[in-house]
């Protein structure tokens, strides 16, 4: 046993987050970090379209309005679509410390059904850190922000550098991405963390 685990409980050690100084000010929109992400990107017709803003601690807020193309059961929303949109946030705490992240493990418990075209109002935020593993927890309810509880997740997501998604992308979409001055910026911008 290496005594390594995934659990999205914070392991002795780990540490309270900082904001980072050139994190996004509170209230600022996070744009989509890539055109054809299925949470955030605007190229993606039956996409989440999920948007994001900075919170004034090391949180995130965003909205998603469930659309017909993401049922599960009649009229509801799919359990893995909203698993999506939590993920989608939590994801974008990455701005707040400035690090790329990927999801290492999600826990959704899902407390209600969503009906198609109610506004999920998300809110996420780091709790610790160790190491490369950011601890985060996210919440999403119905009926305004401070309606009933939806869904509440739990999650690690492990620091990562560009050269993760130069090695493991499609190269045609990894051409593409580094062909656009923007996306690039976007990338590289994560890199300087001093
Ligand atoms: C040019 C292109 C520009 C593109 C610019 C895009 C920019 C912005 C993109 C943002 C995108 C966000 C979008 C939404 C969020 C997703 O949906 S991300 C997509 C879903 N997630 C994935 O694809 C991740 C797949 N998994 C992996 O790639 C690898 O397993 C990982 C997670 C990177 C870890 O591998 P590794 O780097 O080899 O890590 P490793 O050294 O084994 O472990 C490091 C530590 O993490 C822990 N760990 C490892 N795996 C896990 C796990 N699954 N769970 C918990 N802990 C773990 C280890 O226990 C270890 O802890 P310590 O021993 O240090 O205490």
């Amino acid at each position: 046993m290496s005594g390594r685990t995934t659990a999205p409980t914070p392991p002795d050690g780990a540490v309270p987050p900082v904001r980072h100084p050139d994190a996004p000010a509170p209230g600022e929109t996070i744009g989509s970090h890539y055109e054809y992400c299925f949470g955030c990107g605007p190229g993606v017709p039956h996409g989440l379209h999920v948007e994001v803003r900075a919170g004034d601690g090391v949180c995130v807020s965003a909205e998603f309005r469930v659309k017909e193309a993401h049922q599960g059961a009649p009229g509801l929303a799919h359990g893995g679509v909203l698993a999506t949109a939590l993920d989608e946030t939590l994801g974008s705490l990455g701005w707040m410390l400035r690090v790329i992240a990927v999801t290492g493990r999600l826990e959704t418990d899902f407390l209600l059904p969503v009906p198609v075209d109610t506004v999920l109002h998300l809110h996420a935020e780091v709790t610790a850190v160790h190491g490369r593993k950011i601890y985060a927890a996210a919440t999403g309810r119905i009926g305004g922000p401070e309606g009933p509880l939806a869904l509440r997740a739990e999650a690690v997501f492990v620091e990562v550098k560009v050269d993760h998604f130069i090695e493991h992308g499609r190269p045609a979409e990894i051409q593409a991405t580094l062909a656009n001055p923007d996306q690039v910026k976007v990338a590289r911008a994560f890199e300087v963390n001093p």
